[in-house]
């Protein structure tokens, strides 16, 4: 009897026979025996048994299924066939770039078992390892061969599956890690208790798995809402063009769920210290500050003039409208404080020089004449106070009346700006280091044989044309403050380039580039042509997850965003490290590469940098939607704008701040004709922001207002 608790595995059959006659296979029934089998029924659930054919796309859709979900993944994938030297014999092929880490131990284990019966088996191509969180084994396709390799390994997958998972997996808690072991034999005391009274804890009582339904050839039914793992995969670029896609899978979001996911996937940032250098500039606070120091430090003169004793409300003094002789002399200078000042007597004292004691007033030099000099004629000997009319405190700085020691400065979430304000405080106030957000290293690449580098002295031919996108892409992020990496030119063709690119810079450690980056941005090759790489490669070779491929926008429609999961290849992964990366694979048209850096990989950078953590940075900035990103604000056209029937469209254009009126004003930079052809990066020369254009019918008048997204500093007209 099969146990309903314990580890979940699943079996995928992969053969073009059984997927169309379910019926034929006898490797399944084979498998599940062993599963249910009185030795391991305790340790492992009814497994779920799904039939693909030999096809790469089927065979990935379902191991991403079951094991991308973080909170519903199955612990054990066993998948049987496709494994030989056949022609359609592509399993390893299909699985190999969805493994995050090897187990090549494993696959010495089957082979070896397989050795003692048949030589053949020095013919089998098997692949093992885990993807996220769940353990993968391809066995070969006979029921007698999936069996013997199965039953070779399966004492060790259960230990092999608790590690994978992690102590904190919700079906090991439900068991305990160790009764799982001992369950196994792999302990000491082989306890055979039943535990079936757990099922309601781990909530896995169903053997079957509710996001997937079969038809009665075992495919896989598509359903209307299409979450990534369940769309059919990019495009296989060996099928070559009479097999691709000939409309796109990916579905068309709204700018707003595009920006929703990019925020959701974007991860927190980290933290580190950081000295007070202009460096600063650009980082967003991860603490509070407060001041370690009063500003001033002592009792300052706000003037230059002489230091007085005024009567207060309590004391009855002498006015101090009158001749005195100048007692003391204060500078502003480090080394000494002044004596204290004797009543009928005045101190000369400059700017910011600390006051002498007993003095509360500085009357300023412009108020008084000199009345009289030393003998030698070099100093003020007694000086005439003109005015009757100072108040106590005037022109007194008292300390800590600028900063109190102990306030609070800044605020987590406070962006240290190029102003100059905050670095201002910072440095006035002895702070020595402050906890800021890292801010993200970015790679940029870009992409297709065509490019030639802009600054390449020979002259064009044929379909060359100049790489204007990672220039202008690597300015732009220069102006948000950010470092940036040129990752050059990756071409098409030969295979591979695009791959061993994004590889290099998601890992670092090449000479020409040794950091690891947090954001590769491409552009190019993300739409419909058989040269358009992007997504099979992130899919298919780095295992990566594409969150979106298409957006409902203009220009900017095949806009792309997919993670990949980052494992360092520095032994010591620190909390602070990140466990995903982020893809920006923006389209090769160099004005909807400018424009979807600005309206998507903003956002992203804005939340790893640290602007999300600040809420006065949300209500005044940003867009509607995730509060990060461009400020949006609006303006009067100053002319007619056709509109777009379909797509919302980010027209760009200039707006300028009237002085005479107070009012903004938008100005395309060019309707007419191919003004706005996202072919054109002239669309953005002398442009600062993109109007937020709705679908709509006709046009949008002049004089309308109309929302818009600042890119740039604003342009005062008369
Ligand atoms: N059948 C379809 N074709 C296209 C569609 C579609 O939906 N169906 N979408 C169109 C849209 S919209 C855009 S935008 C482009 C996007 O193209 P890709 O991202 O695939 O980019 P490429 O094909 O590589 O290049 C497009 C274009 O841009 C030039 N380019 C590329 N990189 C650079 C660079 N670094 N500097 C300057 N110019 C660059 C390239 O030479 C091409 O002219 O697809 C439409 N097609
Ligand atoms: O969406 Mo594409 O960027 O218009 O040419
Ligand atoms: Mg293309």
């Amino acid at each position: 009897m099969a146990s309903s608790t314990g580890l979940k595995p699943a079996i995928l059959i992969i053969s073009d026979t059984a997927s169309v006659n379910p019926e034929s296979d006898k490797t399944g029934p084979a498998l599940t025996e062993i599963f249910a089998s009185a030795q391991h029924s305790n340790t492992w659930a009814s497994p779920i048994v799904k039939i693909v054919s030999d096809d790469c796309n089927q065979i990935q859709s379902a191991l991403k299924e079951w094991a991308d979900d973080q909170n519903d993944y199955i612990n054990l994938i066993v998948t049987s066939g496709g494994t030989g030297f056949a022609v359609r014999d592509g399993t390893p092929e299909a699985v190999s770039p969805l493994i995050h880490r090897h187990a090549p131990g494993l696959v010495h284990g089957m082979i070896a078992a397989s050795l003692k019966v048949t030589p053949f088996a020095m013919m089998a191509r098997p692949v093992a390892g885990v993807r996220n969180k769940t353990l993968i084994l391809t066995l070969p396709g006979s029921p007698k061969g999936a069996k013997e390799n199965l039953e070779a390994v399966i004492s060790l997958l259960p230990h092999a599956c608790i590690q994978a998972a992690g102590a904190d997996s919700r079906t090991i808690h439900a068991k305990g890690v160790k009764k799982l072991e001992e369950d196994a034999g792999l302990t000491s005391t082989n306890n055979q208790t039943n535990i079936k009274g757990d099922d309601q804890n781990t909530g896995h009582s169903h053997h079957h798995h509710h996001h997937h339904h079969h038809n009665h050839l075992g495919h896989t039914v598509p359903k209307a809402h299409t979450s990534p793992s369940d769309r059919p995969q990019s495009n296989d670029p060996n099928a070559g063009p009479t097999r691709r896609y000939r409309s796109s899978p990916y579905p068309m979001l709204s700018v707003e769920e595009a920006l929703r996911i990019i925020v959701q996937e974007t991860p927190e940032p980290t933290v580190v210290e950081a000295p007070i250098t202009i460096d600063l500039v650009g980082s967003v606070l991860a603490e509070d500050v407060y001041a370690g120091e009063a500003v001033p430090a002592y009792r300052a003169s706000i003037v230059d003039g002489y230091a007085v004793i005024v009567p207060t409300e309590e004391t009855q003094g002498p006015r101090s409208k009158g001749i005195f002789p100048v007692a003391s002399v204060s500078h502003a200078q480090a080394t000494s404080m002044p004596p204290p000042l004797e009543h009928g007597t005045i101190a000369r004292i400059t700017t910011g020089a600390p006051l002498p004691p007993n003095a509360n007033a500085v009357v300023m030099v412009e108020d008084t004449i000199l009345a009289s000099t030393t003998p030698d004629g070099k100093e003020e000997a007694t000086v005439e106070i003109l005015t009757d009319d100072i108040k106590p405190g005037e022109n007194v700085r008292e300390a800590g009346s600028d900063v109190s020691r102990g306030s609070k400065i800044l605020s987590k979430g406070d962006l240290i700006s190029a102003v100059g304000g905050e670095i201002g405080l910072l440095a006035s106030t002895g702070t020595r280091n402050v906890k800021v957000f890292k801010k993200p290293i970015i790679g940029v690449m870009s992409t297709g044989d065509e490019l030639v580098s802009h600054d390449d002295p020979t002259p064009l031919h044929g379909g060359q044309i100049r790489d204007s996108n990672r220039p202008s892409l690597l300015s732009c992020l220069r102006s948000w403050g950010f470092d940036a990496v040129d990752l050059g030119i990756a071409r098409d063709t030969p295979a591979g380039e695009i791959e061993r690119g994004l590889r290099d810079a998601l890992r670092g450690l090449t000479p020409a580039q040794p950091t690891a980056v947090d954001i590769v941005i491409t552009t190019g090759g993300v739409s419909m042509g058989e040269l358009d790489l992007l997504k099979p490669t992130i899919e298919r070779a780095l295992g990566g997850t594409i969150h979106f491929g298409r957006v409902s926008m203009k220009p900017g429609k095949p806009a792309t965003f997919a993670t990949v999961p980052y494992k360092s290849s520095v032994s010591s992964t620190t909390q602070q490290e990140r466990e995903k990366r982020l893809i920006f694979s923006l389209p090769g048209n160099p004005a909807s590469a400018l424009v979807t850096l600005n309206l998507f990989v903003l956002p992203s950078l804005h939340k790893l940098m640290g602007l999300a953590s600040n809420d006065r940075q949300q209500q005044h900035q940003h867009n509607a939607t995730t509060g990060l990103g461009l400020p949006l604000i609006s303006a009067r056209l100053t002319h007619s704008i056709p509109l777009d029937p379909k797509r919302t469209e980010y027209h760009r254009a200039v707006v300028t701040a009237s002085r005479s009126d107070g009012l903004l004003y938008a100005t395309s930079t060019g309707i007419a004709g191919v003004g706005q052809r996202s072919s054109r990066v002239g669309s953005l020369a002398n442009s600062n922001a993109l109007l937020v254009l709705h679908p709509g019918k006709g046009v949008i008048k002049e004089n309308q207002s109309v929302e818009a997204l600042l890119m740039g500093s604003l342009v005062a007209t008369d």
